[in-house]
């Protein structure tokens, strides 16, 4: 049987710095964040056999967009807004969304920036608003053919 090892950048960002993601925003601002982001990418995609989950904005990346591309099978789950809108509402530790500005429209301007950039690098897309997280999960393994 398959096994492969899951790693998310964020976590990784976190395990490293010690600190979590809200604190290394407010510490070194998104620039910071974003140099972090890139070179925990860059380590992982030196790795075989791992699922990674990367943060929705390390596609900003030109270096990382190419890393991706070249060394692993991406997937783009898709997220209608009103989706995402209703799946973070709670959550406070999302930086880019504790703002004056309303969610919706912060989730509207990301969108536009970065669906062509999703779309340039998936190998194929899911939807993940009409399946649980474990249907969606069986669907990747099926399009993969593992
Ligand atoms: N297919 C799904 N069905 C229902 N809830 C989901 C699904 N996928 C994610 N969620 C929920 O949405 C929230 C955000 O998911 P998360 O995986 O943290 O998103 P991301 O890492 O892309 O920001 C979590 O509460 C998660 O449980
Ligand atoms: O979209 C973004 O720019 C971000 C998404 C977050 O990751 P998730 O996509 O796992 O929520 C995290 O990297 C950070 O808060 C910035």
């Amino acid at each position: 049987m398959l096994h492969l090892e899951f790693y998310d950048s964020d976590q990784e960002i976190e395990r490293r710095t010690g600190a979590d993601i809200a604190w290394v925003f407010d510490l070194e601002g998104e620039e910071g964040f974003r140099v972090r982001e890139e070179n925990v990418i860059q380590d992982l995609t030196e790795l075989q056999g791992i699922v990674l989950a990367t943060g929705g904005g390390s596609v900003l990346s030109k270096e990382t967009r190419n890393r991706l591309s070249a060394r692993g099978i991406v997937v783009y789950l898709e997220t209608p807004i009103e989706k995402q809108v209703a799946r973070t509402q709670r959550d406070k530790r999302r930086p880019l969304l504790q703002t004056e500005e309303a969610p919706r429209e912060v989730l509207e301007r990301l969108a536009a920036e970065r669906n062509p950039l999703y779309a340039e690098i998936a190998d194929f897309t899911v939807r993940t608003d009409e399946q649980s997280a474990r249907a969606v999960a069986s669907q990747i393994i099926d399009q993969l053919g593992f």
